[in-house]
């Protein structure tokens, strides 16, 4: 299968320019390739994953990739379906943002071995000394604005006013895919389908000012359950840098996945064999309640986003939140993320109070009675060990980091009380 196939067969493809052609030039040629990312955060979530990966899947199949960091983009806000303007983020963030995101690509691709290593761009260089009067008459020149309001991209802001500013996005980007080309010889862009637009003023500007065909390939954008995209935007962004989303909340997110979603996952996430996924599929679909595919899913893409070991520790964390065992081994925020659930309690420093005292006090007994019971009939585990003793009074080695206790009640309740 060539590459064009299998990434229809994994449901990479919404909409490509001519297909026949493209296909042709990955079955016979090596192709230069790029995807554009936006500084217009510290981090980049799963939404932006699926294109890197799709970049990472071209490679393999010897392709050349081009990572763009839009340095200058960046600086102007891309409106493609956005309701509104995006505000101006200061020239500092946006070099700030832009290291961030240059490295976490960095992880990704191969930037070292072969003809086909992957390259590293910023597009801040060529819109840097390029002037107003330059760009309008070498690259607006080329471009009707009858031509660039029927995208629908920037329609709906066509009655809801947009800025000039933005409006000239899509034209920057256009010019990108120009300038690549005449560097580097690119000829395929890849984005979501959110970048039709954007991509396809590239390939425009390509046949006007170079005579040259470009290739434009869109990946479908990826929604959550209830058929929202992932992205920033949306405020439900999961994201790689383990700092904004922790290895173990996004192993949780994988695991939650709704079982209609989940082989389709597998395809576009992972870099299992189509084959392996189908055997998987055949498992899961016996026996949907172990949940097979969710698990490899989380298997697979934290390692992949975080490496092995933050995988293991995803998944003893889990073990031990909901299997039992001493939580004082797991760090305080896997412990909050774990038992978002649960009902907190917060607690004054100088509390001293007997564990008879402080069930009721958190509300986790109704009555000293029923305390006196449940914690004599061995029911009351602190951070995970039973405790029975009624006047047990809590430690500083109970409080895990000085943050939290957990108080768990008979299998399944639990409880955190914080400081
Ligand atoms: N959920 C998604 N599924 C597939 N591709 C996505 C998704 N979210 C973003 N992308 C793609 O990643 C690239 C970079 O996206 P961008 O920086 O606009 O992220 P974003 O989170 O969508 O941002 P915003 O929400 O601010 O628009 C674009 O090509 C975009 O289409
Ligand atoms: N417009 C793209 C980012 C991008 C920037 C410059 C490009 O040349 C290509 C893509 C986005 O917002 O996601």
């Amino acid at each position: 299968m060539n590459i064009f196939d299998e990434l229809k067969a994994r449901g990479l493809v919404f909409q490509t320019t001519d297909e026949a052609a493209l296909s042709k030039a990955l079955t016979e040629d090596m192709v230069s390739y790029y995807v554009g990312y936006d500084p217009t955060a510290d981090s980049l979530h799963l939404g932006n994953l699926v294109l890197i990966l799709t970049m990472k899947r071209l490679q393999m199949a010897g392709h050349k990739p081009y990572a763009l960091v839009g340095g200058a983009t960046g600086l102007i806000g891309d409106p493609s379906f956005k309701d509104s303007e995006r505000s101006l983020q200061t020239k500092d963030t946006v070099t700030k943002w832009s290291g961030k995101i240059r490295s976490q690509l960095e992880r990704f691709l191969d930037f070292e071995n072969g003809e086909n290593k992957a390259e590293m761009t910023n597009n801040y260089n060529w819109f840097e000394n390029l002037t107003f009067i330059d760009f309008l008459r070498d690259v607006g020149k080329h471009f009707t604005v009858n031509y660039m309001i029927s995208k629908d991209s920037v329609k709906s802001r066509m009655e809801s006013g947009i800025s000039y500013t933005e409006f000239a996005y899509q034209i920057m980007q256009g010019y990108d895919f120009y300038e690549l080309n005449q560097l580097h010889n690119v000829t395929l862009q890849l984005g979501g389908s959110d970048q039709w637009g954007n991509m396809t003023a590239g390939t425009e500007l390509l046949r006007r000012k170079a005579n040259k065909q470009g290739h434009v390939i869109t990946i479908p954008l990826i929604t959550d359950s209830t058929g929202k995209k992932f992205g920033k935007s949306e405020g439900n962004a999961i994201w790689l840098d383990a700092d904004k989303t922790s290895p173990y909340e996004m192993y949780q997110f994988w695991l939650n996945v709704d079982d209609a979603d989940a082989v389709k996952m597998l395809k576009i996430f992972t870099f299992l064999s189509l084959e392996e996924i189908a055997e998987i599929e055949e498992q899961f679909e016996a026996a949907r309640h172990e949940r097979l595919a969710q698990k490899v899913l989380a298997r697979e893409v934290v390692s992949l986003v975080h490496g092995k070991e933050a995988y293991e520790q995803a998944v003893k964390t889990s073990e031990i939140l909901f299997g039992g065992g001493d939580l004082r081994q797991l760090d305080a925020k896997s412990i909050l993320t774990g038992l978002k659930a649960a009902p907190q309690h917060q607690i004054a420093p100088d509390e001293d109070l007997t564990l008879i005292e402080l069930l009721i006090s958190a509300g986790i007994a109704p009555s000293k009675r029923q305390a006196r019971e449940d914690i004599t009939n061995g029911a009351i585990y602190i951070n995970g060990e039973r405790v029975q003793e009624l006047d047990y009074v809590l430690t500083d080695s109970d409080k895990i980091e000085n943050r939290l206790t957990v108080i768990r009640r008979g299998k399944k309740k639990n409880f955190v009380l914080t400081y």
